[in-house]
C-alpha cells in the first residue's frame, strides 16, 4: 500500500530541549493512524512539522512523497485539512459565513456546507454567531471546516476533547465515512477508547520517543494473557489456558451446561501504555 506520510529519524529541539527524539513511522493511504501520548510528549510538535508549520531539527518528513517544506504550495495545501486548538474562525460571523469564506478560498461549491454541518451535528446552527458558541460547538465548526474541501489527508489534534458522548459518536461516524471515501487521518488523542474505536494503527509517544506501533487489536493480543476467564452459572469464575487443555476443560463445563460467559483476558490499550511507558496517559 502507498505511504501518505514517511517520517525517518525525526528530531526537534527547542533550545536545549529535545521535544522529538529519533521518531520514525509511516502512514499508509486510507489509514486512521493514532498518535497517543500524555501531555507534552510531542504530538502537536509532530503535527506542526508534518503540516509545515515547524521545521525539524534533523531527520526527514515526507507527506504525499514530498518533503514537508513543499507543503506550502497551493496544490498540496488543498489536499490537507487540519483541526487544532487554534480555530482561526471569525468570531463576528455566523457559522455559515465562516464556512462560506472557506468555500471561496478553496473553490468548493456552497452546497458542501450543508453536508459538513450534518456530519458534525450542526445542521440547525448555521446562523449562530461564532463568538457565542460553546467550546464543543466551536470544535465541531472547526471539524466541519476541515471536512469542507474533502482533503486527502486530515490532521486532527485531539478532535473530540471538548465534545459530549453524543457528539463524539457523531464525529466518529463522520470520520468513518471519510475513511470509506479514502481519506487518510492522522489523529492525536489522550483517549484510549477513541484510539481503539477509530484507529487502524497507533503509535505510543512518550517523552518525544515512539515506544510502540501497531494495530490496537494486535497489540492487545500480543500483550494479552493466553488465558480465558470462564464465568459459570453459579457465579464463580475459572481461568483456563487457551489451547487443547483449556478446550477440554471448557468442553466439560459446557457439556454440563455450566457456562454463563467466556472472555479473553486481553488488556486495554491503556493497560499496555502503562506497561510499555511506565506512565498513565492522562
Ligand atoms: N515553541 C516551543 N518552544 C519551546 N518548547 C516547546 C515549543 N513547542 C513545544 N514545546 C515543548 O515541547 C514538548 C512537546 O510539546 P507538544 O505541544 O508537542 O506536546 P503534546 O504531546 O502535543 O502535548 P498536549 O497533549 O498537552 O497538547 C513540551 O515539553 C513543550 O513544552
Amino acid at each position: 500500500m502507498e505511504n501518505m506520510i514517511e517520517v525517518t529519524s525525526l528530531e526537534k529541539s527547542f533550545s536545549n530541549y529535545r521535544a522529538l527524539k529519533d521518531v520514525s513511522f509511516e502512514i499508509r493511504k486510507g489509514e486512521i493512524f493514532g498518535f497517543l501520548g500524555p501531555s507534552g510528549s510531542g504530538k502537536t510538535t509532530t503535527i506542526k512539522i508534518l503540516t509545515a508549520q515547524l521545521k525539524p531539527t534533523s531527520g526527514s518528513a515526507y507527506v504525499f512523497g514530498v518533503p514537508t517544506h513543499k507543503l506550502q504550495e497551493e496544490r498540496y495545501r488543498k489536499k490537507i485539512g487540519v483541526v487544532s486548538d487554534d480555530t482561526s474562525l471569525y468570531g463576528r460571523l455566523s457559522v455559515y459565513d465562516n464556512l462560506k469564506l472557506y468555500c471561496d478560498l478553496y473553490q468548493v461549491p456552497l452546497k458542501r456546507i450543508e453536508v459538513v454541518l450534518q456530519m458534525v451535528n450542526l445542521a440547525h446552527e448555521s446562523k449562530r454567531i461564532v463568538s457565542k458558541l460553546s467550546k464543543g460547538m466551536l470544535q465541531r465548526v472547526t471539524l466541519a471546516r476541515a471536512f469542507l474541501h474533502e482533503p486527502e489527508l486530515l490532521f486532527l489534534d485531539e478532535p473530540t476533547s471538548a465534545l459530549d458522548p453524543v457528539n463524539t459518536k457523531h464525529i466518529y461516524e463522520g470520520l468513518e465515512r471519510l475513511k470509506e471515501k479514502g481519506t487518510t487521518i492522522f489523529l492525536t488523542t489522550h483517549d484510549m477508547n477513541e484510539a481503539e474505536t477509530l484507529c487502524d494503527r497507533v503509535a505510543f509517544l512518550n517523552n518525544g520517543e515512539i515506544q510502540l506501533i501497531g494495530a490496537p487489536k494486535k497489540l492487545c493480543e500480543q500483550h494479552g494473557d493466553p488465558t480465558l476467564t470462564v464465568e459459570l452459572i453459579d457465579g464463580s469464575e475459572v481461568i483456563v489456558p487457551k489451547g487443547p487443555d483449556g478446550a477440554q476443560q471448557l468442553f466439560e463445563y459446557m457439556s454440563k451446561d455450566q457456562v454463563a460467559s467466556v472472555q479473553s483476558n486481553y488488556p486495554t490499550l491503556g493497560d499496555i501504555f502503562v506497561e510499555v511507558t511506565g506512565r498513565k496517559l492522562s
